[in-house]
Formats: structure tokens, C-alpha cells, sequence
């Protein structure tokens, strides 16, 4: 097995940054909402008795992304060769999609997309921002490639390392086949402190296909948001600290800024897709050719 190594003067750089990593996010990227807000929205425990698909989702979820699920997957559809479509014609077909694993929307995937996109607009965010709320949750194609939904959707987490008991339905890690690996079960198991997340395998889904299906186009923020927007015990909760480095930390403001997006807009207005379509295909054609590869 690979052992990630850091070297000391990249480590203690990383530390450095990452030692206030808890208290830090919470205060510096603490939301503007109230508690009674933030509190509406990713309520697993009121989901475990109204919404038994959620529970049932993550069930399946973490007792499959093992390890080896995920090089499998990185290997099969990192090569690219699945379809080749333009953006636009993407988030069409996602209209189809409802996720299973998301307690706050019943909604299709245009309508979340359109929504995260004008929240962003409205705060007066950059043009590259605006552009990766439309789309971050694209990489949810894998799902008309035949994927089933625990390898398409929900919070992603690091493999070959001891899980975080943070990670949403954490009690049911407990049946993934790495849980008791003598090394995968350790603390750092494949991973050096610090190593950097991008040597680092989360739970395979959208975040990490949609990443490879953009690296050629976006900005190196936007890159990130897209890879990491659903490693909630990290972004959120503050765990794996350990992991980041000192790249990582400062990505993590724009992951926190773009969180706002998708998650509170869930509770607006549905947008009027056809009016709206003009703007986002010239945003699109701003950063992406009519067609890319999938
Ligand atoms: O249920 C949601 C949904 O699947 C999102 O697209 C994902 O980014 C979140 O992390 C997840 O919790
Ligand atoms: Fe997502
Ligand atoms: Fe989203």
C-alpha cells in the first residue's frame, strides 16, 4: 500500500494554518443566519422519522464506499470517455433527477441549480462563482450512466482512514468493510498529517467525476468547490483537520461562501427557467466549449 507523505517544511506550514481549523470555521465562516434558520435545513433526526429514504440511502451508502469502491470508480470514469454534451443540455436532462439522500428539497436538480445560481448572483458574487452554483451538482450525470444513488449523491467522506463519527448516520459505518482494516481503521491509515486533500480519496459521487469532467475550464476556486462541497464533516463540522493543508485552508473560504448558496437557497421561490435560460448559456459559453467530455 502507498503511504502519502508530506515533508516537514510543507507540514509544519499546513499545521500552522490547520491547528485552529475547529474553532475557525465556525467563527470566521459562521452563517448570517440565526439558529432557528440553519436549523431548518439538513435535519437528519427529524428525517429519520419523516423521511425513511434518507436514512435508507445513507444505510446503503456507507456500507459500499469502501476503498477499493472508490479507485474503481476514479479509474473508470475519470478516463472521460462516457459522452461528450454541452452544459445546458446537462442541466436539462438533470430535471429528471429527485436526490434521495436530501432532506430540504423535493425538487429537480434545474430548479436547485437555477436557485443556488441567482442566490449567488444576487449577493454579487463573481461571474466564475455564479457559473459553479449552476452546475456543481452536474457530476449527478453518473446516475443516467447507470449509477444507483449511493455512489451518485449525498455527503462525501475520506476512505482509508478511520471515519469521523461526525459524518452524518455515522452508526452505520460500522458495516463497511474498512471499518475494522488494521490499517484503514487507524487514525491516519493510508494518509501522512497534512497531506493535502487533493491525495486524499473521499466517497465516490458527483463531487469528485464532475471535478475531472471541469479541471481544463475553471478557475482553481471553482475547481475546488466542486470536489469538495459535500465533505460536510470537514467544511462544516470542522474534522480532518489533519488532512488539509495549507492549500486546502485557504479554499475552504470559498467552499464556505458557496455552502450558503446551495443550501439555503432550497427555500426560495421556484425560478422561471425559460427567462432565465438567455443569461446562464452566454455565463456557460464564457468559461466552456458547446461540448465537453463526460
Ligand atoms: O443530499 C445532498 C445532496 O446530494 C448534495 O448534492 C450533496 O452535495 C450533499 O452533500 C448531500 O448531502
Ligand atoms: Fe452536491
Ligand atoms: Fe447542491
Amino acid at each position: 500500500m502507498r503511504v502519502i507523505t508530506t515533508t516537514p517544511h510543507q507540514l509544519s506550514e499546513a499545521v500552522k494554518v490547520a491547528e485552529a481549523w475547529e474553532g475557525y470555521i465556525k467563527t470566521k465562516y459562521g452563517t448570517n443566519k440565526s439558529d432557528k434558520e440553519t436549523a431548518a435545513f439538513r435535519d437528519y433526526e427529524a428525517a429519520d422519522e419523516e423521511q425513511p429514504l434518507v436514512a435508507a440511502f445513507y444505510k446503503e451508502n456507507h456500507e459500499k464506499q469502501t476503498l477499493e469502491h472508490v479507485l474503481q470508480k476514479k479509474a473508470l470514469y475519470g478516463q472521460l470517455n462516457h459522452a461528450e454534451m454541452g452544459i445546458w443540455e446537462a442541466l436539462e436532462l438533470l430535471n429528471t433527477l429527485v436526490d434521495e439522500s436530501d432532506p430540504d428539497t423535493q425538487m429537480s436538480q434545474i430548479v436547485h441549480s437555477l436557485q443556488s445560481a441567482e442566490a449567488a448572483r444576487k449577493d454579487g458574487q463573481p461571474r466564475w462563482m455564479i457559473l459553479t452554483a449552476l452546475i456543481h451538482d452536474l457530476g449527478k450525470y453518473l446516475f443516467f450512466l447507470g449509477e444507483p444513488q449511493w455512489t451518485v449523491v449525498g455527503d462525501t467522506f475520506p476512505v482509508g482512514c478511520q471515519f469521523s463519527k461526525k459524518i452524518v448516520y455515522s452508526k452505520y459505518l460500522k458495516a463497511n468493510a474498512d471499518y475494522n482494516d488494521p490499517v484503514y481503521s487507524t487514525k491516519y491509515g493510508i494518509y501522512s498529517p497534512h497531506c493535502g486533500l487533493d491525495q486524499v480519496h473521499l466517497s465516490y459521487g458527483h463531487d469528485e467525476y464532475f471535478y475531472q469532467v471541469c479541471k481544463a475550464y475553471l478557475p482553481p476556486q471553482a475547481l475546488y468547490i466542486i470536489r469538495h462541497h459535500s465533505f460536510y464533516s470537514c467544511h462544516t463540522d470542522g474534522e480532518y483537520a489533519w488532512l488539509l493543508n495549507a492549500h486546502d485552508i485557504e479554499m475552504m473560504r470559498w467552499v464556505k461562501i458557496f455552502n450558503q448558496y446551495d443550501l439555503y437557497s432550497k427555500a426560495e421561490d421556484e425560478p422561471n427557467i425559460i427567462s432565465l435560460k438567455p443569461y446562464y448559456k452566454e455565463l456557460i459559453e464564457e468559461f466552456f466549449p458547446d461540448k465537453i467530455k463526460w
